[in-house]
């Protein structure tokens, strides 16, 4: 599918693309780069942007070492830098008519599930406003045991959290060569990763930049990540004027193609829920339209129990209680109890608003 078809993508961009060696802005790359947004955004695709920056922005302001900083002088940089760095997004978008927002995220924002429904939800509704999220890890309060440390990973959870078809990381590189290829010139590149092997791995070495974090290693990981989420992930040089330009024109960087289908991860994640907050009890009826691959209405349902909310994992029972789908309720228990036994078009009239008309869509519910 690559890039081309994608709906939802997520851009990161490595510090390096912002502050070159000299410790100057890249102004004129970071405008270029907003047209690219400013064209995918007309094609309708929904963008996230995963930015780095933060560290390097507060070394220049400071005129301080990123190498040689430690871990609380680091966080007090980036506070100070990311102001810097969303102030350097905010007039250079602006130019192209691009809605900017922030979002920081920790580690614990994306491990716990809870807290990644309510990141999800808040770049949903982003999308909808016409926003373009840029994101960047809380540098100023994770710890290094709570923290991601570099944006690659960071941006892989994004993806995943977001539904996103692709991922593209934007380095210094073209994608993943052989060997380093600051270091090796006869390095090759390699276009196209179905399986992350041991060699895979052992050629994915540190970054040799001193704002770069985790080199190709951190980006395996990222790839392992998306494989198993369903999302396609690109390496790609962000050097390059217009990089996604590029991209959609040589396609001339790596891609690591995703294990499983995006439908699959999710219902993968549905049935690995480990603690479904309610039960539906359904009729013989609405068991064998599951069973036909169809959504569950609030027709076959005849019992409700637990108390959950609109979105929560929920089992379903068959009439003999033996548990026969998990799924995600698009009601909450309260409303389910209204609702249950009638008919679809009856719904809005009960509640008295417009909703959807399956209890659980056949898209969020697997079958047991
Ligand atoms: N096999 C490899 N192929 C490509 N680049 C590699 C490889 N091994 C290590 N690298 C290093 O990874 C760097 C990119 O990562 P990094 O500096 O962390 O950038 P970013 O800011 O984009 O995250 C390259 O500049 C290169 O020095
Ligand atoms: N959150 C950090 C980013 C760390 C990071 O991943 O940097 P990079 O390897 O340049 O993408 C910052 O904003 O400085």
């Amino acid at each position: 599918m690559y890039l081309k078809d994608s709906k939802i993508i997520v851009i990161k961009i490595g510090s390096t693309l912002l502050i070159d060696q000299n410790k100057k802005i890249r102004k004129i790359w970071l405008s270029e780069f907003a047209k690219d947004i400013r064209e995918l955004i007309k094609k309708d695709k929904k963008i996230i942007i995963v930015s780095s920056g933060a560290i390097a922005m507060g070394c220049k302001k400071l005129n301080l070492n990123k190498k040689n900083l430690k871990i609380d002088k680091s966080q007090a940089v980036a506070s100070i830098g990311q102001i810097e760095l969303m102030n350097l997004f905010s007039e250079i978008f602006v130019k192209q008519k691009i809605n900017i927002s922030q979002i920081l995220l920790t580690l614990e924002d994306t491990e716990q599930r809870r807290r990644s429904l309510n990141a999800k939800r808040t770049f949903d509704n982003l999308f909808q406003l016409g926003f373009v999220p840029i994101v960047n890890e809380n540098d100023t309060t994770a710890t290094t045991e709570i923290k991601y440390g570099d944006n690659d990973r960071l941006a892989s959870r994004v993806a995943q959290i977001s539904g996103a078809d692709s991922l593209i990381l934007l380095s210094d590189v073209d994608g993943l060569y052989t060997q380093n290829p600051k270091i090796y010139k006869n390095a090759k590149l390699l276009k196209e990763i179905k399986n992350i092997d041991k060699d895979i791995e052992k050629i994915a070495t540190k970054s040799i930049s001193e704002h770069g974090t985790g080199g190709m290693k951190t980006k395996i990981d990222a790839a392992k990540i998306c494989q198993l989420s369903g999302c396609q992930m690109a390496i790609a040089n962000g050097l390059l004027m217009r990089p996604i330009k590029k991209i959609l024109k040589d396609n001339n960087c790596t891609w690591f193609l995703p294990k499983i289908s995006k439908l699959d991860a999710r219902k993968k994640w549905i049935i690995s829920s480990i603690s479904p907050k309610g039960e539906v009890v359904i009729d013989d009826g609405a068991k064998k339209a599951l069973s036909n691959g169809k959504s569950l209405l609030a027709a076959g349902i005849t019992k409700v129990s637990g108390k959950f909310k609109k979105g929560d994992h929920i089992k379903v029972l068959n009439k003999k209680n033996f548990e026969c789908a998990r799924g995600l309720s698009s009601f909450s228990s309260d409303e389910i109890l209204r609702i249950m036994g009638c008919h679809s078009k009856e719904i809005e009239k009960i509640l008295g608003y417009v909703s959807k008309s399956e209890v659980i869509h056949k898209d969020d519910m697997v079958e047991i």
